[in-house]
């Protein structure tokens, strides 16, 4: 099972409002589809080093972690061969822009954050974390 990591990046995290969407630019089977940003955990990485480096590589910026968002068994079941682990996040430094592997980005009013097209495995995550 290969571990992936994503950023719920929003606005506050005491009171988060607005939430980040990452539109998926390839490949052609999840191009379209929004995610979290995010990527696969790399060897030597821990998951948090992951998590930083990929949203510098994709989107040019710096965030402060808050607390994981926690599935009852550990990770977020994706595919039969992807988990993955989900931390808020606010921005410490730079504006996001889709850089790397994405072809638009949106912030989501909150009540609203299910109005995308998310990758199937993200919808009860994204179902949890509104409600919280
Ligand atoms: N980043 C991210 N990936 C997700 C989410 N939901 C979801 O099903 N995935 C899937 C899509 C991909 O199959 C996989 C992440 O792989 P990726 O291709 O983004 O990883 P990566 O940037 O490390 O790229 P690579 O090493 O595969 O080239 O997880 C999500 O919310 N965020």
């Amino acid at each position: 099972m290969r571990l992936v990591v994503g950023a719920a990046l929003v606005d506050s995290l005491d009171a988060p409002t607005r939430l980040l969407a990452a539109r998926r630019s390839a490949p052609p089977a999840l191009a379209g589809r929004w995610e979290l940003p995010g990527g696969k955990v790399e060897a030597g990485e821990t998951p948090q080093q992951g998590l930083h480096r990929e949203l510098r590589e994709e989107l040019g910026v710096a965030v402060e972690l808050g607390e994981e968002v926690r599935h009852p068994d550990g990770a977020w079941p994706l595919t039969p061969e992807l988990e993955m682990r989900v931390w808020w996040a606010v921005l410490t430094a730079g504006t996001p822009a889709p850089l790397q592997d994405h072809d638009e980005l949106r912030w989501l009013v909150r009540g609203r954050w299910l109005s995308v097209d998310w990758l199937p495995g993200d919808v009860p995550l994204v179902t949890a974390m509104q409600a919280l």
